[in-house]
């Protein structure tokens, strides 16, 4: 008999994740899946004997006012694109299985510390500790050896990073570049709220990024001179263009640095960053003459 793959096996409760065979490989998601989300997957895939992905639209990382309500649910499409990743098992919980005791005023949850109220944290104060409350819970269910995340959501990953040290998780977190549209867009799955003017402007974001890397041998003010010059001309204001080092601290005026930037346009807010090298523009060569 041959045996047919027939796509991945659905579980909604946490005793159906006891039974998860060998070594374990968790992407978790909100759903709505598409290129970048299938790229995690194919990544992960290799790295345990079982590949695991949630779908879960986690309501505490939404502030009142956001989009809670309206976020894209797309259960069916989303099976197929885990079937396309040779995914094993989706699990896709309720609220009462993820929050057992609930979570609402007065429940546990993971305070993000200081790197949770800057950047994103600044505009969303309260959307962290929601993200890693919901990711340590994930841990706890489904009890994976890796869990792999996306890079376009930068301060999210260097929090997971920083929560699994903190609190000695013992699970390996990978991280994974980021995945593009043709020119450049990050793929998201709120750009499905761009209308079509938004969405050619949007491609201003990672043309901004691309000015910023290219002048980071003039150093920090010229890679954020270059950045907000680029967002200006599409008429693009952004929450932030911030200059940090790798792991989200003080950059160290040269060296290696993370660009990040967020905007809304249009209906949804765009969050992007690359890797930029500064150079020092007091030394009087750039890195490369200096090599
Ligand atoms: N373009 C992308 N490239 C790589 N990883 C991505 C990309 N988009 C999302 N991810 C990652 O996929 C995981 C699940 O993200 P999520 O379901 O929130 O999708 P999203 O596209 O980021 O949605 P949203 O538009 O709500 O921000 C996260 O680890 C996220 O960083
Ligand atoms: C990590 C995550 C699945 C937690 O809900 C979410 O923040 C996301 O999709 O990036
Ligand atoms: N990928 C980020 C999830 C959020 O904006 O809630």
């Amino acid at each position: 008999m041959t045996d047919v793959f027939d796509g991945p096996r659905v579980v909604r409760t946490a005793a159906e994740l006891r039974a998860l065979a060998g070594s374990v490989a968790l992407v978790p998601t909100m759903g709505a899946l598409h290129d970048g989300h299938v790229q995690l997957m194919k990544h992960a895939r290799p790295l345990a004997d079982t590949l695991v992905v949630s779908i879960f639209v986690n309501p505490t990382q939404f502030a009142e006012g956001e989009d809670f309500t309206e976020y894209p649910r797309t259960f069916e499409d989303d099976l197929a694109r885990c079937a396309e990743a040779d995914v094993d098992v989706v699990f896709a919980p309720t609220v009462d299985v993820m929050y057992p005791s609930g979570h609402g005023a007065g429940q546990v949850t993971v305070d993000p510390g200081p790197l949770g109220s800057v950047l994103e944290g600044a505009v969303r104060p309260t959307h962290f500790r929601g993200v890693l409350t919901v990711v340590a819970a994930l841990f706890g269910l489904v009890r994976p050896d890796v869990a792999v995340f996306g890079e376009k959501d930068y301060q999210q990953l260097g929090l997971i990073r920083r929560m699994v040290d903190t609190l000695c998780l013992g699970v390996e977190v990978v991280g994974c570049p980021t995945v593009r549209e043709a020119d450049g867009l990050a793929m998201s799955s709120r750009n499905r709220y761009l209308g079509p003017e938004d969405r050619q402007r949007a491609a201003a974001v990672p043309r901004a990024l691309d000015a910023g890397v290219a002048a980071g041998p003039q150093g920090a003010d010229a890679v954020l001179a270059a950045v907000h010059g680029v967002l200006a001309a599409a008429g693009i204001d952004p929450d932030y263009v911030a200059l940090t080092s790798p792991d989200l601290g003080e950059h160290g005026g040269s060296g290696e640095a993370r660009l990040l930037v967020a905007a809304r346009v249009g209906a949804p807010r765009l969050l992007d960053n690359r890797a930029v090298h500064l150079g020092d523009p007091t030394s009087g060569t750039t890195p490369s003459e200096g090599a």
